[in-house]
């Protein structure tokens, strides 16, 4: 056992070391509280002394003055013990507060650092239930824990002092259980801890599942799976208190044991000390006190004991706190990076290969530049990588291999923050926030006034009908918005990147949601706002593609042909008919051929013959085809 609780035991203390690096900043606060703390106890100390005097003196001597006396300063002693403790509590909770809060900001904060490649690997729920659940664990160590050891542990060395100053052999049989109550701690102590690890797993687990089931509570409804649903979350919960029974069983049988081991001090007591008093050995009085500070001793190792599992179970939830904290940013940011605050952005792409996951190429020999003003449009069956070759401009993934360049410096030369404030980017899955409609826009620029907001609602076309929502611009659309249309919320996304007023434009399917009518529209502001821009748009409509400068086909991450726009309407059999159909909906001329240009829940088409389709995506690249 050793070699393992050593272990445990190393860890354990690391943990209580990181926990308590949080309260640095408090330690005067904490040194203070602690010390108001330590005086309430050694006042509580006093008592038993009190009533040995009152046994041996008072009683004895029938001084009926001497009781009122000693009553009067008593009272007054624990008036005052209980000021100390009240200000010593209530301070060292503030502090525990305070420190859980900042945690809870640092793991935030930390959570925005690390890249997209670990936030699509979590479930929100179980994140969310670190930041809570487990953070509010931490709170107990730095609270409860602080105030307990150190009232205790005072209290126990007090009792012992004065106990052996008394008389020395009760003083022993007293403390004789105390090496017994450490084994029997240290011993419980990992195993709590474990369970306590596997109940917050389980509560994560729990918070999840409801998290995902109320974001998707129209497919639920939709598809009639309530009941399926709740049972999911009862077979979580009934998880959940399975590992919690066993952690409260063991919890229950450790603290039986140790009060079992220490009422037998006081048993012993009991005995020993009756003995020496009928011998004569022993007042009566001391007899009392010395029953009263083994109460005291028992009582400090339980809850020393008690608070040594609260520690092991707390460690348990702190663990998952800071292994989200150890995770490192697979972004980083040079040192000596420099700022883009260019208005211009010339953007190339220089032998650019990429890869989510080892050897499942995405994009492969990527070679293309973009001028300001220029549009690019990319076209490509579903999965083909445009929405992938996109999110490497603000550098959401890094490259691979090759290079991607603004201004003829790779992106990774640049702050993150200014490159990706050069990028105002629409993507497929429109986010907003559930404020307001004028706050959903206006997180484009934060800085924009009333005005800027309603101007870029105007541009992207979404002006007129925010003007006839209940409240206009202050509308509160609900959680992500779900309270609008899906033409509405991508009408307001548009807002949002027109209002960033960035040199590099990126959108993605940007009006896929929207009508005709409504689409020609937003072209038109997107044709102006295009022309000092370098535009990078995943192309779905024929009209998109009719504007671009370069049109870009993709295949099994190639760019496989740059064709004009005419060639590309003569000469393509699948990409130009789907789009096509998209902007005219009616019999596909090839059906399965629209839904694999867009949706992502359908599966990419067969590979066809067609002048933009290779079968074999291993076959080499005419460099002529590419973009240069
Ligand atoms: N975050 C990710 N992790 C792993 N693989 C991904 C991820 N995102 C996309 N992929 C994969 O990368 C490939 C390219 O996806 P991408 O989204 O770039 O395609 P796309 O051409 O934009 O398709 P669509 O038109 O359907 O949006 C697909 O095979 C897809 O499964």
């Amino acid at each position: 056992m050793s070699a393992k609780a050593g272990e445990d035991g190393l860890e354990l203390s690391a943990q209580a070391r990181r926990i308590y690096a949080f309260a640095r900043p408090y330690a005067g606060r904490i040194a203070l509280s602690l010390l108001m703390i330590m005086i309430a106890t050694a006042i509580g100390l006093l008592l038993p002394l009190g009533i040995k005097q009152l046994f041996d003196q008072m009683l004895a001597e029938r001084d009926t003055a001497a009781i009122h006396l000693v009553t009067l300063a008593l009272l007054g002693i624990f008036v005052l013990r209980a000021v100390f403790s009240f200000i010593g509590q209530f301070r060292l909770q503030l502090v525990g507060d305070s420190v859980v809060a900042e945690l809870r900001i640092r793991v935030f904060e930390h959570l925005h650092t690390l890249g997209l490649d670990y936030h699509i690997q979590q479930r929100i729920g179980d994140l969310l239930s670190r930041l809570g659940n487990d953070v509010a664990a931490v709170r107990n160590i730095v609270a409860n824990l602080s105030v307990y050891v150190v009232i205790n542990l005072f209290q126990f060395v007090g009792a012992a002092v004065v106990m052996l100053g008394m008389n020395w052999r009760m003083g022993l049989l007293v403390l004789a259980v105390t090496p017994l109550t450490t084994v029997v701690t240290r011993g419980f102590g990992p195993v709590l801890r474990r369970l306590s690890a596997k109940i917050q797993d389980e509560l994560a687990h729990s918070t999840t599942i409801a998290q995902e089931s109320l974001t998707g509570i129209e497919l639920i409804k939709a598809y009639a799976r309530a009941p399926r649903e709740a049972q999911r979350y009862r077979s979580g919960m009934n998880r959940y208190l399975a590992v919690v029974l066993s952690a409260r069983r063991t919890d229950a049988f450790f603290n039986a044991l140790i009060s079992l081991l220490t009422a037998s001090s006081t048993i012993a007591i009991f005995w020993y000390g009756g003995l020496q008093v009928m011998a004569g050995r022993l007042s009566a009085g001391s007899l009392v006190a010395f029953l009263l500070y083994s109460q005291n001793i028992t009582q400090s190792i339980v809850t020393l004991s008690q608070q040594y599992s609260s520690f092991s179970q707390a460690a348990g939830a702190s663990k998952r706190v800071f292994e989200i904290l150890d995770i490192e940013p697979s972004l980083r940011e040079r040192d000596d990076a420099l700022e883009l605050r260019s208005e211009r952005a010339v953007v190339e792409f220089d032998g650019v290969d990429f890869a989510y996951r080892a050897d499942e190429p995405v994009l492969t020999g990527i070679q293309l530049r973009a001028e300001p003003g220029q549009t690019v449009a990319l076209v490509g069956h579903s999965g083909a990588g445009k929405s992938t070759l996109i999110r490497l401009i603000p550098r959401l993934y890094d490259v691979g291999a090759g290079a991607v360049r603004i201004n003829g410096r790779d992106v990774r030369d640049y702050t993150l923050e200014s490159l990706r404030q050069s990028v105002a980017m629409v993507s497929q899955d429109v986010f907003l926030f559930g404020t307001s409609v004028r706050e959903n826009i206006r997180y484009g620029r934060l800085d924009a006034s009333d005005e800027e907001v309603e101007a870029a609602a105007r541009a992207a076309h979404a002006h007129e009908f925010i003007e006839r929502l209940r409240e206009g611009y202050d509308t509160q659309i609900g959680e992500r918005g779900l309270q609008l249309s899906g033409g509405q919320r991508q009408r307001i996304s548009i807002a949002r990147a027109l209002l960033k007023d960035a040199p590099i434009l990126l959108l993605d399917e940007a009006t896929s949601a929207v009508d005709g009518a409504a689409e020609a529209l937003i072209q038109q502001a997107i044709e102006r706002l295009k022309r000092q821009r370098t535009t990078f748009v995943v192309a779905h409509r024929q009209a998109t593609v009719r504007n671009a400068d370069v049109i870009l086909v993709l295949e099994h991450g190639r760019i496989v042909e740059r064709p004009s726009y005419a060639e590309f309407i003569a000469r393509d059999h699948g990409l130009a008919v789907a789009l096509h159909t998209r902007q005219n909906p009616q019999p596909a001329a090839e059906p399965g051929r629209e839904s694999g240009m867009g949706s992502r829940e359908s599966q990419p088409p067969a590979p066809t013959r067609t002048a933009f389709s290779i079968p074999d995506s291993r076959l080499p690249i005419p460099r002529s085809t590419m973009v240069e």
